[in-house]
């Protein structure tokens, strides 16, 4: 792999320049390239007590050998409004969105290998007046692709979302026989290209309670997702469930298991979190690029103070480095 990796900051606010520089100080298996406004990085890095050095991403070194521990490559992207630690500003929203329309384009050509993302405000791009749910929603919308698939990884655990940011109340009528056929094949199939398991072992958890109750307790399971794994089983697909999701986590009903399909956010996120916050990764499937991203938010509790996990990052970079190897 030549190209560089571009990592963007994130929400200027929040821990997300934080990581990045605290990353940069350690040794990287690939160059990276910050998309971010330079300024903010050199005022972090002093609120830090970080002695790095920021050079322009246009130097040849960037994007070959790469800079030593200490040195990161800049593509500088301009705030709107000066930034302190901790307090959002919605005059930055389309900061936030150009970095990450930089780090899309230059994966979409070429010129990096991949792109990791630290965490944006969801809220604050909202208030201010852009629809945005998620960098998954944003980064499907800007490479053209209908349907991607969020799944998050600690460890051997994986865990994947057949709905991401939706409102709880609008989840049932979001998980129709199209749409998880379309969920359950992209996750086979980068199982396959991008995890290098042939014949990946899928749980997937039902949507109520014990998985229905045999139809006493909801009818998604009869209705929608049994018909779909029946289907998708005679295509040659290892699928396990419709599973009730209580018990799908414990270690006999793991076993053999490579990846879970929740069925929503917080039916298999805190799980995943629970098991490796702190060094999760969570990856987009489907896209024509590679993106990874860390497992948490923006903490603006923490922001500029020191005290921010960077091993969330750290792994993200080296799975983008992975994933990127696959092609
Ligand atoms: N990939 C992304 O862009 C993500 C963005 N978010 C966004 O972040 C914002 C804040 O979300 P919250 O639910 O408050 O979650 P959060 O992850 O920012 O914070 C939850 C708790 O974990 C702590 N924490 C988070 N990251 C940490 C780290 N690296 N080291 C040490 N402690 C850490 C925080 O201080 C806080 O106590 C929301 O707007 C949300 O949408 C949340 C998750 C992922
Ligand atoms: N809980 C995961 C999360 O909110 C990250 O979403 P995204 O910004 O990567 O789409």
């Amino acid at each position: 792999m030549t190209h560089p990796i571009a990592v963007t900051a994130g929400e200027p606010a929040g821990i997300g320049p934080d990581i990045l520089l605290m990353t940069a100080m350690q040794p990287q298996p690939v160059p990276l390239v910050a998309i971010a406004d330079r300024d903010l990085l050199a005022d972090r890095a002093r609120s830090l007590n970080l002695d790095i050095r920021l050079v322009d991403a246009a130097d040849p070194g960037a994007a070959t050998t790469g800079y030593p521990a200490g040195t990161l490559a800049v593509r500088h992207c301009p705030l709107r409004r000066p930034v302190t630690a901790g307090q959002l500003d919605p005059h930055n929203a389309p900061y936030v969105l150009e970095t990450l329309d930089i780090a899309i384009a230059g994966c979409l050509s070429g010129e990096y290998a991949a792109m990791v993302t630290c965490p944006l405000q969801k809220s604050v791009i909202n208030d201010a007046g852009i629809p945005f749910s998620g960098h998954t929603e944003y980064l499907a919308e800007k490479t053209g692709t209908p349907r991607v698939v969020m799944l998050l990884a600690a460890g051997g655990l994986r865990v994947a979302l057949a709905t991401t940011h939706l409102p709880l109340a609008d989840v049932p009528a979001a998980i129709t026989r199209d749409s998880l056929t379309a969920t359950l094949r992209i996750l086979h199939a980068d199982m396959q290209r991008r995890f290098g398991i042939p014949a990946p072992r899928i749980a997937v958890l039902g949507l109520n309670p014990h998985a229905g109750e045999g139809g006493h307790l909801g009818r998604e399971e009869i209705e929608t997702i049994a018909p779909v794994l029946e289907t998708l089983r005679s295509s040659g697909m290892s699928l396990i469930g419709p599973l009730p999701a209580d018990t799908a986590f414990t270690p006999r009903a793991l076993k053999g298991v490579d990846t879970v399909l929740a069925m929503y956010h917080d039916q298999g996120l805190p799980v995943l979190k629970y098991a490796g916050f702190g060094s999760a990764v969570n990856i987009t499937l489907g896209l024509p690029i590679v993106r990874t991203s860390v497992d948490h938010g923006t903490a603006l509790d923490l922001a500029g103070k020191g005290t921010a996990d960077a091993g969330s990052l750290a792994e993200a970079i080296s799975q983008a480095v992975r994933m990127a190897k696959t092609g």
